[in-house]
């Protein structure tokens, strides 16, 4: 009986020590599990804050992106990528689409060569944290809300937004060593010029809070530039148009800011129907027709002009440079040009001046062309607008189509 107990006791021991085996083997397979997935996960991807994603291990430059979820800014990195370039996007989607970064992703899916972060540059907190976790090798700060008509019923949130920011992006790039800033200007800066047309030396006498801002943001970095060896390029871009002639990217506008927006999506809109007519704010400035003369450069030039800086972008120097044709176009010319474009017959309606807007700026662009052999390409006004509207009839509804 008692044998049978001890060998019936023997036997339970065995079967326990046998259960409690599997046991250790299945925690030890989870455990196993979890850390793989904890491997794949933590790998860079391409929707992560987190990450931290060196350039220099694998000798490619690493270009952080203000602002690349924008109009612009996505247009630049999608010649970044192009160009075999590692980006990081920083946008807080305010004014940009989550849409663009979704199709920059979908071109360019391999890890660790686009990285997306939804955060706001005026949080210091999360910029110091996005430099300290990513090693950039340059920055190209395109980020800003860019309105002029905005600008002068919103000063505070103007002047905040581009200065601040500005100064928050500089800091950090100071704090963590990155040498190369390439930064978004505008010819807002030099406001109205007495004489034509804008060289990089006419004087910066901005007329509302936009250029003026604008301006602050220029001298903010210049007076830093010469207390360190940051190369410092600064590009005042005239009016841009245009899209992606490929039809991948295009300009959306916020909905909400349609009455704010720029002309070409002014004109877009009232082509498509969204809005009954497009309005001309001001039919008696001294131009030749009345209505304000710019000059307007393409997409596909300006971001040309954008990877020319960075390759010449040099430690310890700040160049500055117009962007633009050199061609002064009227808005009448404008929407005629907006007309054939699109094949529709815009409703124009005729209202008193903006407040903000200046008669006449066309550029000068001899300087980046002898220094940075920069010069525009896609000078037709009508073509650049036609390739825009092949991209907003497929996109209705912005990105959300
Ligand atoms: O609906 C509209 C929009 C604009 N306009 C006019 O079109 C002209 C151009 O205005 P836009 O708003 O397109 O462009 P702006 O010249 O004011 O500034 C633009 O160019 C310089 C950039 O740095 C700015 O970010 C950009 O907004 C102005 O005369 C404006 O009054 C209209 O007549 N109707």
């Amino acid at each position: 009986m008692l044998l049978k107990d001890q060998s019936s006791s023997a036997g339970m021991d065995y079967i326990e020590m046998k259960r409690r085996g599997n046991f250790t083997r299945r925690i030890l397979f989870v455990c196993v599990v979890f850390a793989l997935l904890i491997f794949i996960f933590k790998r860079p991807s391409s929707i992560s804050g987190s990450t931290k994603f060196s350039m220099h291990e694998v000798g490619v430059t690493h270009v952080l992106v203000t602002g690349g979820a924008g109009y612009i800014g996505s247009h630049a990195v999608l010649r970044l990528l192009r160009d075999s370039y590692r980006v990081t996007i920083v946008d807080n989607l305010s004014r940009g689409n989550m849409g663009a970064v979704r199709v920059l992703q979908g071109l360019y899916p391999e890890p660790g060569r686009l990285q997306f972060i939804h955060a706001d540059l005026g949080d210091a907190a999360a910029v110091e944290k996005i430099f300290a976790e990513n090693a950039f090798d340059a920055v190209m700060h395109f980020a800003a809300v860019a309105y002029v008509g905005e600008s002068t019923s919103e000063p505070l949130r103007y002047y905040h937004n581009i200065t601040s920011n500005t100064l928050l992006v500089v800091k950090a790039m100071a704090a963590r060593g990155v040498k190369t800033l390439i930064y978004s200007s505008t010819c807002a800066t030099y406001g109205e010029p007495d004489t034509m047309p804008i060289t990089e030396t006419t004087p910066q006498v901005p007329i509302n809070p936009y250029g003026k801002a604008k301006k602050m943001a220029e001298d903010i970095i210049i007076d830093f530039s010469k207390t360190t060896d940051m190369a410092v390029m600064i590009l005042r871009y005239f009016n841009v148009i245009g899209s992606d002639p490929e039809g991948r990217l295009g300009e959306a506008p916020r909905p909400e800011l349609r009455e704010q927006g720029r002309i070409s999506g002014a004109c877009f809109d009232a082509a498509r129907g969204i809005i009954p007519g497009l309005k001309v704010r001001g039919t008696d400035y001294k131009t030749r027709d009345g209505t304000c003369v710019r000059d307007y450069i393409d997409v596909t030039d300006l971001i040309d002009a954008h990877v020319k800086a960075l390759a010449h972008s040099r430690p310890g120097k700040v160049g500055i440079y117009n962007v633009g044709t050199g061609k002064g176009s009227s808005v009448k010319e404008f929407v005629e040009a907006c007309k054939k474009a699109t094949g529709a017959s815009i409703k124009v309606d005729y209202l008193s001046r903006r407040p903000g807007d200046y008669a006449e700026v066309y550029s000068d662009p001899s300087k980046i062309l002898r220094e940075l052999n920069w010069s525009a390409k896609y000078t037709d006004l009508e073509q650049s607008l036609s390739v825009a509207w092949g991209w907003q009839k497929a996109h209705h509804n912005g990105y959300d189509d």
